[in-house]
Order: structure tokens, then C-alpha cells, then sequence
């Protein structure tokens, strides 16, 4: 009998104590709770650059189906990098099933090139007291969403330090996935 090989998972849960794991410059930026674009703002004094690499439906990878039970396969998926002066400082790809993007979140996630966080963190929507689930993870080159994001973005460095938030708009689910580059350590 074949044994499904279980998928190799490298996130761990940032409340399981493994964040000291991590090197202790990227620890604030994986631990922070609140909205990334606006934390990057500030340590940079000026609006980030949004730039789109793709927005589109897609199948979601082996490490994301799992995520979602393999309930969804392919969904809306948006991969962008957030620049400053041109400078890619974070490489982000978030999953949007198609039950969380209808409706009157259709409208709120019509991004272009405004920030995720715009939609997520606005001041105008109530948010849940809950914190969003939070997972880490050191990335390379064996790491499903390291290849996942080296086909998009070629100058990834081999080891990267990422996290993963499901947050929720209007209460259907959106997993935000956010690869840490190293010119953000400049800041
Ligand atoms: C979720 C946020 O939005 C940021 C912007 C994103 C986008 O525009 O696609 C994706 C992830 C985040 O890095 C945030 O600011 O916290």
C-alpha cells in the first residue's frame, strides 16, 4: 500500500514559542500584529510602492491546499512586492477563495494598486477581537512557498524568513503569506 508522503510543513505556529528561533532582527517583523504596509510606512517615513506581479486565479500550491483541507484548489491569488524607491522590501502572496472575495467584500478587494492592508486594517471596518492565526517559518530552497515565490520574484535570497496570517474580511477567510527581504533590516 502507498503511504501518502505527508507534506513536509517548515510553519510553526508564532505562539508555539518558536518565534526566538528566529534572528532576533526579524522577530518584530514576524510577530507584529497590526497592518504591515502601515508598520513599513512608518520606519520608512513614505508610502510604499505596491508593485503587482500577478493577480489572477490560480491553483494554490501543495503547502496552501493543505492549509485549506484541500477544500480549494484554485482561487484568486495575488502576488505583489512592496517597494520603497523601487527597493522590493517584502514579497507578499495572498489567497483569496472565491467565497471570500463576492459579495460586498467584491468590491473592498478591488485592489489595483492599493495595499491589502488598506482593505483588511480600514478604520471603517469592525475588526474581530480574535487574533488572526499566525504561523512562521524559515524558508529555502526545499520550501514549497519559496518556489512558489522564486518563480515570480528570480532574486529571492535562498534563505528567507516568512509568515502566514489568515485573517478575515467580513468573516471569510483570506491567508496573507509575507516573505521578508533583506533590504527591510535597512529600516
Ligand atoms: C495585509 C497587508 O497588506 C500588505 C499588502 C499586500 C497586497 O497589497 O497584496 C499583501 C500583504 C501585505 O504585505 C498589511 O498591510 O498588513
Amino acid at each position: 500500500m502507498v503511504h501518502r508522503r505527508r507534506l513536509r510543513s517548515a510553519w510553526n505556529r508564532v505562539d508555539s514559542g518558536e518565534l526566538h528561533q528566529a534572528p532576533r532582527q526579524w522577530q518584530p517583523w514576524l510577530s507584529d500584529t497590526g497592518s504591515l504596509t502601515q508598520k513599513i510606512e512608518c520606519a520608512i517615513g513614505q508610502k510604499l510602492e505596491v508593485l503587482v506581479l500577478r493577480d489572477c486565479r490560480q491553483n494554490l500550491n501543495s503547502d496552501e491546499s493543505r492549509y485549506f483541507h484541500f477544500k480549494i484548489s484554485r482561487c484568486r491569488i495575488r502576488e505583489v512586492l512592496l517597494c520603497t524607491n523601487g527597493v522590493p522590501l517584502v514579497m507578499a502572496r495572498s489567497i483569496i477563495p472565491t467565497t471570500s472575495s463576492s459579495g460586498s467584500n467584491q468590491e473592498i478587494l478591488r485592489l489595483g494598486k492599493r495595499p491589502l492592508g488598506a482593505a483588511l486594517f480600514a478604520k471603517t471596518r469592525m475588526r474581530s477581537k480574535k487574533k488572526s492565526p499566525r504561523e512562521i517559518a524559515r524558508l529555502d530552497k526545499q520550501s514549497t512557498l519559496w518556489k512558489t515565490c522564486f518563480q515570480q520574484y528570480a532574486d529571492l535570497p535562498s534563505v528567507s524568513w516568512a509568515r502566514r496570517t489568515l485573517y478575515r474580511l467580513k468573516g471569510r477567510p483570506l491567508l496573507v503569506s509575507e516573505v521578508f527581504l533583506p533590504a527591510l533590516l535597512h529600516y
